[in-house]
């Protein structure tokens, strides 16, 4: 195959990928391969329209709660296509015109609308770039190339329907009963999402809790709270799926049971897409668990080939592929040599999962910190204990701080109860910039009586 194009720069996804060109890159001639749906995972099947799906739940959630507080309101019904609507008519067209700015206004760069794979190196050093109908011949290539869903082999060899995060947010209607496999991040947060818009909603978990990689108090509580709105099966496991006559799905499990749904959605992980682009051919390896391995400036073991995000981060989050993009774009326009280098900058990573109640997390876990003998002193508040929790009779949420005692070091943060991705911000900062507990305790205003009073009576209450 004659090469179609030789390019400066060739970029392979176009998630956090396509914002590596600007300006600062008009100079170089830039191929970017997308197979999928422009820009990615979190604008098209991720973060953003969860999140949109989430806003619905919340609301239809806090009318359904309203008595409470002498409110009587009620969720008079749900219009799914509406909300879909709404979500998808705002978002299909950043998709198409992310593609069409592309296409038509960069004058420097070509789309290709395809899968592509290494084809090792030409005689000049040039990377090889296959499609199934290009060559392209690359100086400099950047792996962008994100995860995928993956289905344990007990529900993809069945031949039953079932959905993931693809597909499952264009569904045509809200399912009855939704079965959720998986105890995760998109189980917790689409669990929510329908049952607060109807579905009866069982989570199946091989686990003894939900969200079991967060610390063990949050795990514990998130768990408790679920299985109160939620048929939650916990240490168990899909053995078979069947289709039922006349539609849904029969859903073996382990301990012998079985369930019945209208719709399955499968929510087991996601895998690094490393493995399909013959990185072999360039001498790229992947980790144990299918990443790419780069060095903390986004280079891997080819020269002049960088990654960067969910092909190649322990972490698959927007905001760290997104820092990642930002490191990698650096350092291209710095030199693959250039001794300064900058760094990805994975200290303090925090997370969210916007399920209900919503919880927000930040460095150690408790047991983390233990285990690391860490002299450590913890303090758990509860929502219900401050002004505004206890004004809206929260009785689950808490945020728990860890500090090392003697010097005040905040080691980690965990937070479960209303806008908790939003309250932790504060340790965020203060973690990243060094401040300690008493510092931002006492060093600053807290509005009162605002939320985040939840964090300054935590700070305070640590034994440093
Ligand atoms: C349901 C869901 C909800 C999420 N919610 C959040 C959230 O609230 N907050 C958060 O921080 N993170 C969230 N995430 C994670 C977040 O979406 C990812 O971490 C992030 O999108 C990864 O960005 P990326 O650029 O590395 O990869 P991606 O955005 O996945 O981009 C990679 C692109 O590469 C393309 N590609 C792959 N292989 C090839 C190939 N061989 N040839 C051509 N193209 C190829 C793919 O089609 C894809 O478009 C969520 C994920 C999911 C699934
Ligand atoms: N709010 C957010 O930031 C957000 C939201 C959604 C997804 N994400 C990202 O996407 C990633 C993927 O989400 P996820 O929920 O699929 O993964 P996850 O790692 O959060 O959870 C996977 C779950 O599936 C279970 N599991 C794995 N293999 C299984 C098998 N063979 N059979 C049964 N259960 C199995 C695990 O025990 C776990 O409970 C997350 O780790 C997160 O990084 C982030």
């Amino acid at each position: 195959m004659t090469a179609t194009q030789i390019v400066d720069l060739a970029i392979i996804g176009t998630g956090s990928g396509n914002s590596i060109p600007n300006e600062r890159f008009d100079d170089r001639s830039i191929a970017i391969f997308e197979e999928g749906v422009y820009g990615g995972t979190c604008l098209n099947v991720g973060c953003i329209p969860t999140k949109m799906f989430v806003y619905a739940a919340e609301v239809a959630d806090n009318a359904a709660r309203g008595d409470r507080l002498g409110v009587h309101s009620r969720v008079d019904s749900v219009d799914w296509p509406a909300i879909v609507n709404r979500v998808f008519g705002r978002i299909d067209p950043i998709s198409a015109g992310g593609r069409e700015y592309r296409e038509q206004r960069c004058d420097n760069i070509t789309v290709y609308s395809t899968h592509v794979e290494f084809d090792g190196r030409d005689d000049d050093g040039r990377y090889r770039l296959v499609t199934a109908n290009s060559l392209v011949l690359a100086d400099e290539v950047v792996i962008a190339a994100g995860s995928r869903a993956t289905v344990p082999p007990a529900i993809s060899q069945c031949g039953a329907p079932y959905y993931t995060n693809n597909d499952v947010m264009r569904l045509d209607h809200v399912p009855d009963r939704l079965i959720i496999v998986g105890g995760g991040y998109i189980a917790a947060e689409f669990a929510h999402v329908f049952g607060a818009l109807g579905s009866a909603v069982s989570v199946i978990a091989r686990g003894p809790a939900l969200l079991r990689k967060l610390d063990t108090d949050i795990s514990t509580r998130f768990t408790t709270v679920a299985a109160e709105k939620w048929d939650v099966r916990l240490n168990t496991d899909v053995t078979n799926v069947v289709e039922l006559d006349g539609g849904g799905v029969r859903v073996s499990l382990g301990d012998g049971t079985h369930l019945d749904g209208d719709a399955l959605l499968v929510a087991t992980g996601r895998r690094p897409n490393g493995d399909r682009l013959n990185l072999a051919s360039i001498g790229v390896d992947l980790d144990d668990h299918g990443r790419v391995v780069c060095d903390p400036h986004g280079r891997t073991a080819a020269a002049h080939v960088w990654a960067l995000g969910d092909v190649s981060s322990p972490y698959q989050l927007k905001h760290v592929a997104n820092h990642e993009q930002r490191v990698v774009q650096a350092n291209l326009l710095k030199g693959w040599d250039a001794d300064d280098l900058v760094w990805f900058d994975h200290r303090y990573v925090p997370a969210a999962v916007f399920t209900h109640p919503q919880i927000a997390t930040v460095g150690l876990t408790e047991d983390e910190a233990r285990d690391m003998d860490l002299n450590i002193t913890v303090k758990v508040q509860a929502y219900g204990d401050v002004a505004y929790g206890w004004a809206m009779e929260d009785t689950t949420g808490f945020c728990k701080v860890i500090a090392e005692r003697g010097t005040g070091r905040l080691l980690g943060c965990h937070i479960l109860g209303p806008q908790a991705p939003t309250v932790i911000q504060p340790i965020i900062q203060a973690m990243s910039f060094g401040q300690t507990a008493h510092e931002i305790a006492r060093g600053q205003y807290w509005i009162h009586p605002a939320m985040p009073e939840v964090l300054e009576n935590a700070l305070l209450g640590l034994e440093i």
